[in-house]
């Protein structure tokens, strides 16, 4: 079973910033703009400004075992290996790899082929399935199987942004959350954004986050007032989906919402975007604007709510298949 997840730098220096930028933004699920202009675009300008502007903020979340998503994707797959038990632990083999950067899904593909193994489920670990993301990680598997001789069988999880035990886990840990640091007058769900555009051509992922959001208020009897989403991380000049997370915080701190608690449900592991924008840059936002408790609820993480889950969806999906 390989868990999959986005990538990020190996180091938070401008060279691997920037070759982790290059592979990601050169996918064309990623950016769906015309080739040769954003060639242009992305090595002219984009490679050479952003990844000197990001080292502060990479800087500020590494820790001494390197960067928070790549740590957090191996504990889950460790976490995973041992909750699967002795029996299918033993016919089970769990390992973790990126779509961008390492370790990546090619390297994975052939270690798992040089053990012997015939058979890979593949679990993106992102819930709200997004062409940008989820099919962006097919792409990366199959381009990967392009070059092999032989090939393993496959299975793939589209999504999981209803599922039951999902949907349990971030109600318990809002809850537990609520309880080691009570509840504040609203709750904020914060998924990562998307071009508009995307979304008016297809991408279902608008709709996936919205039923989430909807799901986790209805378990926790929350009121319409009581809790609203939004999006974060819009890079470029293009309209992203609405409303932004930076804007709703600021009016949320300005009109006189003085705590908040604010989930990211996108993000099975924290990372740069949470870390460094929700709990840095939008707290501050929100602090500037008038608002005073700002309480970020982390990702599920290792936690052991989100191993049963990955432990549930392993099963399900491995389902006459062993
Ligand atoms: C420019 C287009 C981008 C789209 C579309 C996009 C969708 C998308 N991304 C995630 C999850 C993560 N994104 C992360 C960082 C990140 N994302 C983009 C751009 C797009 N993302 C950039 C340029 C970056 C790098 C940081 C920056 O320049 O601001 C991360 C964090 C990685 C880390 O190192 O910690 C995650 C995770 C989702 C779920 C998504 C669509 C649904
Ligand atoms: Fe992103």
């Amino acid at each position: 079973m390989l868990l999959v997840n986005l990538g990020t730098p190996d180091a938070p220096d401008a060279p691997s910033i920037r070759r982790y930028l290059k592979q990601f933004l050169s996918d064309p699920r990623v950016i769906e703009a015309p080739r040769l202009i954003w060639w242009a675009v992305l090595n002219l300008v984009i490679l050479r400004f952003r990844p000197r502007k990001l080292i502060p903020n990479y800087r500020k979340i590494w820790t001494p075992k390197g960067s928070p998503i790549k740590t957090i994707t191996q504990q889950q797959a460790c976490g995973l290996q041992n909750a699967l038990g002795q029996e299918l632990g033993a016919r089970v083999l769990v390992d973790f790899a990126m779509t961008y950067g390492a370790p990546s899904l090619p390297d994975k593909l052939a270690a798992l082929q040089r053990q012997g193994i015939e058979k890979v489920l593949v679990l993106p670990l992102y819930p709200q399935y997004s062409a940008t993301t989820t099919a962006a990680s097919f792409d990366a598997l199959a381009q990967a199987m392009a070059k092999m001789r032989d090939i393993p069988e496959l299975r793939f999880v589209k999504r999981y942004h209803n599922h039951p035990a999902y949907i349990a886990s971030l109600v318990d840990s809002v809850r537990a959350h609520w309880r080691v640091r009570g509840r504040q007058g609203k709750l904020l769900f914060s998924f990562h954004g998307l071009p508009k555009a995307y979304v008016e051509k297809g991408d279902p992922y608008r709709r996936d986050a919205e039923e989430t959001a909807l799901a986790v208020a209805r378990e926790l009897k929350l009121d319409e007032s009581q809790w609203l989403m939004s999006f974060q991380s819009r890079v470029g000049t293009a309209e992203w989906l609405k409303p932004y997370t930076d804007a709703t915080v600021t009016e949320l701190g300005a009109n006189g919402c003085e705590a908040l608690d604010v989930i990211c449900p996108g993000f099975s592991a924290d990372c740069l975007e949470t870390l460094e924008e929700i709990e840095e840059e939008n707290r501050g936002l929100y602090e500037q604007a008038g608002g005073k408790d700002f309480h970020y609820i982390p990702a599920l993480n290792a936690e052991p709510e989100h191993i049963e889950l990955l432990q549930e969806l392993c099963e399900q999906h491995l389902r006459g298949w062993i």
